[in-house]
């Protein structure tokens, strides 16, 4: 796996009129997992969203090296197509042929049904197939349990601590107990409470 690193320093974020946290400070090197904990409405979100540079912070910095690949509530899969014709799309952009995680995600007897008509389970199972195909040594994984039953959300904090030991970087914001070893947290106050 490329080498990574992922690091803020003396971030703020305000959405609205909301100061949601500031003089955040974090630092990730290879085969480090960071959980993000926090009330509703805390910021968690926000922060993912601001490391993976899709939204801008009120202040501080982000450095990156290596690419980083992000799993949250929208799936990057066309709605129309078939969930095989769905994630053929990005086979073809990746040069690959899909992922050997694809039968114990339980997807490949779900590849002809259109991907609008996937359970939310099973969206998130595409959505960690995408994950796992993306071969980002970091990964951004905004509730990645949610909607999982206990056996897939077993096998996907499985798959995280697998890349993590593979010298992966995993920051995940969850509201459910994550059991990887090693894992450090934190915990994002509530400021306007
Ligand atoms: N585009 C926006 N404009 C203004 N406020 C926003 C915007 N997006 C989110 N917010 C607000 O920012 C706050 C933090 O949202 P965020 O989704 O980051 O929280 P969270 O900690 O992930 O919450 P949850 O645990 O419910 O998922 C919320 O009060 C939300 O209403």
């Amino acid at each position: 796996m490329d080498t990574c690193r992922l690091s803020a320093s003396d971030l703020a974020c305000r959405r609205g009129e909301r100061l949601l946290f500031r003089r955040l400070d974090l630092a990730l090197s290879p085969g480090e997992a960071l959980h993000v904990t926090g009330p509703n409405g805390t910021g968690k979100s926000s922060l993912i969203r601001i490391l993976a540079g899709l939204l801008r912070p009120l202040a501080g910095d982000v450095r990156r090296a290596g690419r980083l690949a992000l799993l949250d509530g929208n799936l990057a899969l066309d709605e129309h197509l078939p969930l095989g014709r769905a994630l053929a799309f990005w086979h073809r952009l990746d040069r690959r042929t899909g992922h050997a995680a694809m039968r114990p995600l339980g997807l490949t007897n779900l590849l002809d049904v259109p991907v609008r008509f996937l359970s939310t389970g099973q969206r998130k199972r595409a959505a960690l197939a995408r994950l796992l195909e993306q071969e980002a040594p970091i990964w951004l994984l905004d509730e990645p349990l949610n909607g999982l039953d206990a056996d897939a959300a077993a096998l996907a904090e499985t798959l995280v601590g697998t890349h993590c030991e593979a010298g992966g970087i995993a920051l995940v914001a969850s509201h459910q107990p994550l059991a990887l070893p090693g894992l450090s947290t934190l915990h994002l106050p509530d400021y306007a409470a």
